[in-house]
């Protein structure tokens, strides 16, 4: 029998965000089986691409207690910095192929603002903003899919996170949308078919 799988359209841009524990690693797996791995890159985001961004995240993964930081500005701003690095490699990969990515600044602004570590630090809404905006600006994203409902508790789904959310997909209600709670099986569909109808994927029939 025939194996169906997709091709993302070159400079689609499709972001995965959302709580932790919320199913998004699994269906962003069951997605890259899906695809040929040639024309789709994917990255998470703090991890990117190079040792810098790669170490910064284990360090705010916190192998160890005290690697972790203390600071919740701090915290966010070496998410930040990862991004810096990212933002160029990220662009290229839209332009030359299409991109996925597992996280963007949706987190920074879900988990340092409405998680309120960052207010907190006394640094304005309208500067953490702007800094971010900064650094984005090159990215645009072609949808992104949000994914509200945690399978189980997660310490670091502060309460206001998904407030956050709401508030993001609100405003930018045009390219995001919620991902229903459903099986494994049928939310993969519903990616799938969302990005088929919306035109930033196409079916291929090999082997
Ligand atoms: C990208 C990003 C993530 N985060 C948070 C979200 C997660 O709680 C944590 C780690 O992200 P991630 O490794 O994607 O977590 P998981 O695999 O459990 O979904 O970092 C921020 O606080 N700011 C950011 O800019």
């Amino acid at each position: 029998m025939a194996k169906t799988d997709f091709t993302i359209r070159r400079g689609a841009v499709i972001v995965f965000e959302g709580l932790d524990q919320t199913g998004k690693s699994t269906q962003l797996n069951r997605l890259r089986g899906s695809l040929d791995a040639e024309s789709t890159v994917f990255a998470h985001m703090p991890s990117g691409f190079t040792t810098f961004t790669e170490r910064v995240y284990r360090a705010l993964e916190g192998e160890t207690a005290d690697e972790k930081p203390k600071s919740g500005l701090a915290q966010q701003l070496a998410h930040l910095a990862c991004h810096a690095e990212s933002v160029p490699d990220l662009k290229r990969a839209a332009e030359t192929r299409s991109l996925i990515l597992d996280r963007w600044w949706w987190s920074t602004l879900a988990y340092g603002w409405y998680g309120g570590s960052v207010k907190q630090s006394g640094l304005p809404e309208s500067s953490f903003k702007e800094l971010i905006d900064t650094i984005w600006s090159p990215i645009t994203p072609s949808i992104v899919f949000v994914f509200l409902e945690p399978h189980h508790l997660d310490p670091n789904n502060a309460p206001g996170v998904q407030d956050g959310y709401r508030a993001l997909l609100d405003e930018y209600a045009e390219s995001a949308l919620v991902v229903p709670v459903a099986s494994e099986e049928e939310t993969h569909s519903f990616v799938t078919e969302t990005l088929l109808n919306r035109g930033l994927a196409a079916r291929v029939e090999n082997r």
